[in-house]
C-alpha cells in the first residue's frame, strides 16, 4: 500500500503480513513512517485532511478500505494504547466499562464481569480491585497505561496496537508493560512502535525495520538483530544512525 499526506509520499509500497497471535515490533528512526502505519490499521489516519491510501489493508479477509468496512468494525477488532496514558476522567470502572455501554451492555453483572476480568488481563486488578470507584487519574502513571490496555480489551479485540506505550514511564512499569505484552500474544495480535531496539528485541517475534517510509527489512526479530541481511539494517541496529 501507498499513504500520501497532501503530496508527500510517507508509506511506499508497504507490502507486509503480520502473524496473529504474537508480536510484531516496528522501529526505525524519527519520521520513517512507523506510527503512520500503525494508524493506518485501524483507519485512525481517516481524520487527517489530505491523507490519501492506495492499496489494500487487510484484517480477518476483508480490505478495511474498501470503502464498506464501518469503522465501528475497527474499533471493536481493533484496540490502541498510546504513548501518554489516557485515561478519562472517570472511575476506573467506568475507564474499563466504557466501550463495553458503548457497544450495548447494560446489565450490572455482566459489566462487572467485563471490568473484572480486563483488569486482570492488564495485571491490574489485584491493585485497584477495591478501589474501582476512584478516579483514574489516581493511579501512577504506569497503572494508568495498563488501565489503558485494560480500556482496550473490555471490548474483545483481535488486535492490539501499542505506540512507544511504554516510552513515558519509569523502568519498573516498563517491564511490567512489557511483561504483561508476552502474556497477552497468547490471546492476541499485538503490533508495537518503539524507539527502543532492545524492547524490541527482547519481546517481539518479529521486526519490521523502516526507513523514509520504506520497509527495509521484516524478519524473525531473533534473526534481524544476528543477522540483518540488508546493510541499512545492520547500520541502524549497530548505532550508526537515527
Ligand atoms: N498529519 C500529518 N501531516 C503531514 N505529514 C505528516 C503527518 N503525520 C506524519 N507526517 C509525516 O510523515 C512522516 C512519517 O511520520 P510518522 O509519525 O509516521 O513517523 P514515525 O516513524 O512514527 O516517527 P517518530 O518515531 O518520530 O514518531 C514524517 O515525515 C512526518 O513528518
Amino acid at each position: 500500500m501507498q499513504l500520501y499526506y497532501g503530496k508527500f509520499h510517507a508509506l511506499k509500497n508497504v507490502d507486509l503480513t503480520i502473524p496473529e497471535k504474537s508480536i510484531t515490533a516496528f522501529i526505525g528512526p524519527s519520521g520513517c513512517g512507523k506510527s503512520t502505519l500503525l494508524r493506518t490499521l485501524n483507519r485512525m489516519n481517516d481524520t487527517i485532511p489530505g491523507v490519501l491510501i492506495e492499496g489494500e489493508v487487510v484484517i480477518q479477509d476483508r480490505n478495511i478500505y474498501d470503502g464498506q468496512t464501518e469503522v465501528e468494525f475497527l474499533r471493536k477488532r481493533v484496540g490502541m494504547v498510546f504513548q501518554q496514558p489516557n485515561p478519562f476522567p472517570k472511575t476506573i470502572y467506568d475507564n474499563v466499562a466504557y466501550g463495553p455501554r458503548l457497544h450495548g451492555v447494560t446489565k450490572k453483572s455482566e459489566l462487572d464481569g467485563i471490568v473484572e476480568k480486563s483488569l486482570r488481563s492488564a495485571s491490574l486488578w489485584n491493585e485497584v480491585k477495591d478501589v474501582l470507584k476512584k478516579s483514574a487519574w489516581s493511579l501512577s502513571g504506569g497503572q494508568q497505561q495498563r488501565l489503558c490496555i485494560a480500556r482496550a480489551l473490555a471490548v474483545e479485540p483481535d488486535i492490539l496496537l501499542m505506540d512507544e506505550s511504554t516510552s513515558a514511564l519509569d523502568p519498573i512499569s516498563t517491564t511490567k508493560i512489557e511483561e504483561l505484552t508476552r502474556e497477552l500474544k497468547k490471546s492476541y495480535t499485538i503490533v508495537m512502535v518503539t524507539h527502543n531496539m532492545h524492547q524490541a528485541a527482547r519481546i517481539s517475534d518479529r521486526t519490521v525495520f523502516f526507513l523514509n517510509g520504506e520497509v527495509v527489512e521484516s524478519a524473525d526479530t531473533e534473526q534481524l538483530f544476528r543477522a540483518p541481511r540488508d546493510q541499512r539494517t545492520e547500520d541502524y541496529i549497530s548505532g550508526r544512525f537515527g
